[in-house]
């Protein structure tokens, strides 16, 4: 089944099709919150757990009663505050019936706050995907007391994803005494744009209705919600097919079906030859990372095309004795257009290749990414003329026809600085671009704090102009394809803000373009396992902080072999 990130003008026209398909608004409110109290159910003991639902005045609040109802009836203590909602409605009143205490929030401010003080699930229901203005008055009250409770409770470190089944495979950490719920999306966060209101509450477990609303997924709302769980609210399969959304949401079940087959008779060459061209004396270990990612993505052999002295150091670490080595032509460490000479002969042996990590940011290291993307031919440096000698210029050898390649790192960089238009030279269709928002400003010419801001779109907007697949990465990793197609990654992993885990993306990617996947499709399955790799190092260890690149590699093992049991949940 699949899952789709929408915009809340298009979350609209879903349930309008719903609706004109004969599962009524009615229907989808009572789904809604069934699986809020659903959710609530499975990770907290009805008997010792009490609840205060925060109502407003629009459908979102209409979902926190259907939850209140639900919740009384399975033996939790349930008490409901209404703001700018009538209290004889028909949810309210059947939230009554089962025995929930309700009251109007404005009335009694202090009521509320001593119900807080006393709760251990405050749910989230005053506004939703309907917010429209800034939030102020008894509204900015409400959220404050919130907030003021729920800094007096235990904090806990818990990395950002949405998951996509209400029994989330990872364990939800449940804080100390107050746990904020939030129906759909937090209040004051806005559904399209991803800004934050300043009276808005972080979430810790926000449940989203039929598909993550794109605000949701972007900055900063992302940092103020921890668990997104999407639940299904009964739209038929056929409704959502035809319906637009604006992304993809790259779920298990969709990276299982993008794993490349194993074929029982396969060799080393069945699995693909993957040629990893980086490092320099400033950045020896990151083409290793790259290196140690492509070797636990199933690819069959793996070379490292290096300086000599960026192989020294490398060769004798653990994984990577399972490497074979090509020394590239290099001046003080940095690599230098001659390389190409080398690599003419080698790179047609290989089924992709990894362009980037560690290169540095040398003129003639830029020269070679030039010269080997096919850009410009380089040309050697003049010698220095002396008397009348005409001064001639060498070129260099024609530039090799790549495999599928990534383009990473300092290759980026180099792509920034080429001085004239470089996306027209390159073969459609057969580049990973894996920029971090600075690469990508770079790359487009922008601040960084507008890619920020436009991340879907500007990720779909440079794909389907540069004709490439591009990964814009960060908390919720876009997959961009040329044909317009986007893909978010579930995971807002910190632990993968770390030094050198860009390079295993990059060599994870590479590893899976050698056996046979298509860019587009390279690049989710390696971005799903990459998170997922993470996201697993994080509950091991119980915490996001400390863990290393090293660890995201070898962990991609652990990745694939969880992909099969978690997506067949
Ligand atoms: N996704 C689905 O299929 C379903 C979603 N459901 C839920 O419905 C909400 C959206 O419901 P809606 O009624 O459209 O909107 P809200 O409940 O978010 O907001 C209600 C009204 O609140 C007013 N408003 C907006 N912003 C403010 C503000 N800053 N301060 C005060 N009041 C505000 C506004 O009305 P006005 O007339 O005052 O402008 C809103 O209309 C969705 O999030 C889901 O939870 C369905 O229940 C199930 C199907
Ligand atoms: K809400």
């Amino acid at each position: 089944m699949a899952i789709y990130v929408y915009t809340t003008e298009q979350m609209r026209a879903l349930e309008r099709a719903a609706d004109a398909a004969g599962h009524s608004y009615a229907e989808m409110m009572e789904e809604a919150g069934a699986a809020v109290a659903r959710v609530i159910h499975m990770l907290w003991p009805a008997e010792e757990t009490r609840v205060v639902v925060l109502a407003g005045p629009g459908n979102n609040g209409g979902d926190g009663l259907v939850a209140a109802r639900f919740l009384a009836q399975a033996g939790f203590s349930v008490t409901a505050f209404l703001w700018k909602r009538p209290e004889q409605d028909q949810q309210a009143e059947q939230a009554r019936a089962t025995g929930v205490a309700i009251f109007p929030a404005e009335e009694d401010l202090h009521r509320l706050q001593r119900a807080i003080e006393r709760a251990h699930i405050v749910i989230d229901a005053l506004l939703g995907t309907g917010l429209n203005r800034p939030i102020e008055g008894t509204l900015a009250d409400i959220l404050k007391i919130v907030q003021e409770e729920q800094k007096r409770s235990r904090q806990f470190d818990d990395a950002p994803l949405v998951w996509f089944t209400e029994d989330p495979s990872f364990s939800i950490k449940i804080p100390h005494r107050l746990s904020v719920v939030a129906v759909d999306i937090p209040t004051g966060i806005n559904s399209d744009t991803g800004a934050v209101d300043p009276a808005t509450v972080p979430a810790d477990i926000t449940i989203t209705f039929a598909g993550p609303k794109v605000g949701q997924l972007l900055s900063p709302a992302a940092t103020m919600q921890k668990a997104i769980i999407v639940a299904d609210i009964g739209i038929p399969e056929a409704v959502k097919e035809a319906s637009p959304a604006i992304a993809e949401l790259v779920t298990p079940a969709l990276a299982a079906t993008l794993l490349p087959e194993r074929s029982l008779l396969g060799h080393k060459g069945t699995f693909g030859r993957v040629l990893i061209i980086g490092g320099s004396v400033n950045y020896p270990g990151a083409p290793g990372l790259a290196a140690m990612a492509a070797l636990r993505s199933g690819a069959g052999l793996i070379t490292l095309g290096v300086p000599d002295l960026v192989a020294m150091a490398l060769a004798p670490k653990q994984d990577l004795t399972n490497c074979t080595w090509l020394m590239l032509p290099h001046d003080l460490g940095a690599l230098k257009p001659d390389a190409i000479k080398v690599l003419a002969d080698e790179i047609p042996a290989y089924d992709a290749l990894v362009l980037g990590p560690g290169l540095g940011q040398e003129e003639m290291t830029f020269a070679f990414v030039w010269a080997l993307l096919g850009l410009r031919a380089h040309v050697a440096p003049r010698p220095s003329g002396i008397g009348f000698i005409k001064e001639h210029a060498t070129p260099e050898p024609e530039a090799p026809t790549l495999p599928p390649t990534v383009i990473d790192a300092d290759a980026l960089n180099a792509l920034a600085a080429f001085d004239e238009e470089w996306a027209p030279r390159l073969p459609p269709n057969h580049f990973v671009l894996t920029p971090h928002p600075g690469e990508m400003a770079r790359l487009c010419g922008v601040e960084p704090s507008y890619v920020q801001a436009n991340r879907l779109q500007l990720a779909q907007q440079k794909a389907q102009e540069w004709q490439q697949t591009v990964v814009l990465k960060g908390a919720y990793t876009i997959i961009a394809a040329p044909d317009g197609h986007v893909s978010v990654s579930p995971f807002a992993t910190p632990v993968l803000a770390t030094a050198g885990t860009g390079d295993v993306l990059a060599g994870l990617i590479g590893g899976l373009l050698a056996q046979g996947l298509a860019p587009y499709d390279a690049a989710r399955l390696g971005v799903f396992l990459h998170g997922l790799a993470g996201r697993l190092l994080a509950d091991e260890y119980e915490t996001d902080r400390g863990v290393l690149a090293t660890e995201v590699a070898q962990w991609l093992t652990h990745a694939i072999s969880a992909l099969a049991n978690i997506a067949g949940e």
